[in-house]
């Protein structure tokens, strides 16, 4: 399996150049073609409103002031005022279609991206920082909705109110204009050149702030170790590099950025200049009228304004383009692991037999490392087994593959016969459940957390699952019994309780397939007592495969399985296994918690 580029790198795509990758975003608005319409009419008459300004003037000083008719001044205003209301209509319409198309369009963007990085696999998450992940997921979406909710549409006003200028100066004046269209390379070319400049600037400038986010959430996250280390100075030290290097990446694009903008409004107001001289002359030799001078000069200002912002316009364009290109190369990620494009589906009532066939794996970040090698494994429905090995060996690796986290690179895994590849992995994690050895709470009430992944479950399912969890007493304690938030700033959950929300979570799941990683942590004799009766209860009558830390769960086991580095060495009922006196007495000795205590739970009778 190739391991997955890192996203993110500095390196230029050649697909990526100048504002292609806005362009992508285009397909954004399909949806909303009949606003897009709507929107670029109101554009076009807010332009030709604003043209339409040049004529009345030309009209009030030709006609209104040259002939000192009252009548012409009136007929004038009125025309004046029509334009502006005319004007004023438009610009409304404008504006709110724009905005709301951009803002719709950054939403839908926003939603993708997060859906496309819930369907990242596990491998993708390994080469990449999520606090990286989450930057492109929040500042880059909300430069974009900037660029999107309003430079694009002042961007199309002007280049719009440019061009129209330009026609109008041409019927104004086409001697004039051709000495302005002459300045137009004296424009365009700077501008392109420092374009690209600030574009790549652009995207190393959010890259930057992405490197400063991945550090945050990294340092926040642990926040206890860093204070019990007083590691504080170093990540001060190390968050402040960051943040400076963020912001010389960023001055360096504001520095081209402005050197453009200043470039542009030297060049276009200096050509302006030089023909408003030619056209001073001009009036005076009575080539020109005045009124026609007053609309030239008009324009000029119009198209001048318009060319000057363009520059400013298209840098912050470009910007946008930097966040969309790092926001689309995170959409046209492919996951590793997905549905084939026939996937099969298992059986309504999944038995829960597992099957490996010389399964051999290696995690993408170390190929060539076997953490399974050339496995076999054959477990009957309903059956109990629980693995056993040095740290390492191997254990959370066989889960990750059931759950297909990932692929193994040679050999197959089956449940219920079908091949896991040939699933789609939503149809194959249906069937199993999950009790990790540090269950995450998550930040919604009581009755969520046990709900998790299966909405709509009636309150009474989720109460029985609670009580066979042995959790329902304490959660009727807390302040407002299944309505209590149990998030990060809500109530604090002792390691037992936490593990009976899971065990409660996995049994409303009801799965064919329960994986269990049995906590390290020794509870109380009384917890200790009520997590094992839940977990009990929990795989009655399921195919269970538990990765085993108590002597009372390798009892209780219909099998035992001794990995050692990615290998079964040995296989048995737990007395067998001691008799053995191999890897497994070793462990044995060692590895249980409660190898000199009496089985906690009633029922569980010690071996004989
Ligand atoms: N995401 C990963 N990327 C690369 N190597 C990994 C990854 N996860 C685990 N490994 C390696 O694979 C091997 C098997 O690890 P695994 O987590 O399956 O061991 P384990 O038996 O569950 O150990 P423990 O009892 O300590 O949890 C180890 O050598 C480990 O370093």
């Amino acid at each position: 399996m190739r391991s997955h580029p890192a996203i993110g790198d500095d390196a230029e795509r050649p697909g990526g150049r100048r504002l292609k990758p806005l362009l992508q975003l285009l397909a954004f608005t399909r949806p909303y073609l009949g606003r897009l319409l709507l929107a670029l009419l109101a554009l076009v008459v807010a332009a030709g409103a604003l043209l339409a300004f040049g004529q009345v003037i030309r009209n009030v000083v030709d006609y209104g002031l040259a002939d000192g008719s009252t009548r012409a001044l009136n007929l004038a205003l009125l025309a004046f005022l029509s334009v502006v209301a005319l004007l004023s209509v438009a610009i409304t319409a404008r504006s709110y279609l724009l905005n709301w198309i951009g803002e719709r369009v950054v939403a839908d963007v926003r939603r993708a991206v997060f859906e496309r990085t819930l369907a990242l696999d596990v491998g993708f998450y390994e080469t990449n920082r999520t606090g990286e992940l989450i930057s492109r997921l929040t500042s880059d979406t909300a430069l974009l909705q900037v660029v999107v909710g309003s430079t694009l549409a002042m961007g199309l006003r002007t280049g719009l109110l440019a061009v129209g200028g330009i026609a109008m100066l041409a019927i104004t004046s086409p001697r004039l204009t051709a000495m302005v269209l002459l300045g137009v390379p004296l424009v365009v070319v700077p501008t392109w050149l420092l374009g690209a400049r600030v574009r790549r600037l652009s995207r190393k400038s959010q890259d930057r702030i992405g490197d400063v986010a991945a550090y945050v959430d990294e340092t926040l996250h642990a926040i206890r170790t860093v204070q019990a280390f007083g590691h504080e100075p170093i990540d001060q030290r190390r968050y402040a590099e960051r943040v400076e290097q963020a912001f010389d990446t960023a001055m360096r694009r504001s520095l081209n950025s402005a050197l453009m903008s200043g470039m542009v409004t030297m060049v276009t107001f200096g050509a302006i200049g030089t023909v408003l001289w030619v056209g001073g002359n001009e009036v005076l030799t009575g080539e020109l009228s005045g009124g026609e001078l007053s609309a030239f000069l008009f324009y000029a200002i119009l198209v001048a304004g318009s060319v000057g912002s363009l520059s400013e316009i298209i840098g912050q364009l470009l910007r946008g383009a930097g966040a969309s290109e790092r926001l689309m190369e995170l959409l046209q990620t492919q996951p590793k692991i997905a549905a084939p494009a026939q996937p099969r589906s298992l059986p309504t009532r999944v038995s829960g037999a597992v099957r490996a066939e010389g399964l051999s794996f290696s995690y993408p970040a170390r190929p060539g490392i076997l953490a399974l090698a050339d496995l076999d494994l054959d477990i009957r429905p309903g059956q109990r087994v629980a693995l056993v090995g040095p740290s390492g060996a191997g254990k959370s690796t066989l889960f990750h593959l059931l759950l297909r986290f990932y692929d193994p690179q040679r050999g197959r895994l089956t449940l219920d016969g079908v091949d896991l590849r040939e699933l789609a992995p939503s149809e194959l994690r249906r069937h199993i459940a999950v009790v990790p050895q540090d269950p995450v709470i998550f930040g919604s009430d009581a009755r969520e957390n046990i709900r998790y992944g299966l909405e709509g479950t009636d309150e009474a399912a989720v109460r029985a699952a609670a009580r066979a969890a042995h959790a329902d007493d304490f959660i009727q304690r807390l302040p407002q019994g299944y309505d209590t938030f149990l998030g990060e700033r809500g109530v604090r959950l002792s390691g037992g309780e936490r593990q009976r929300i899971a065990v409660a979570r996995a049994i409303l799941r009801d799965p064919a397939l329960l994986l269990l990683d049995e906590a390290t942590s020794a509870l109380d004799a009384e917890s200790e007592r009520l997590v094992q009766e839940a977990l009990e209860h929990l795989m009655r009558d399921r195919t269970s495969i538990v990765i085993a830390h108590r002597l009372a769960t390798v009892r209780q086991a219909d099998r035992i399985l001794v990995l050692d580095q990615g290998r079964i060495v040995a296989s048995g009922r737990h007395e067998e296994l001691l008799a053995e006196n191999g890897l497994y007495a070793r462990l044995a000795s060692l590895q249980f918690q409660d190898v000199n205590q009496p089985p906690a739970a009633p029922g569980i009778a010690p071996a004989s």
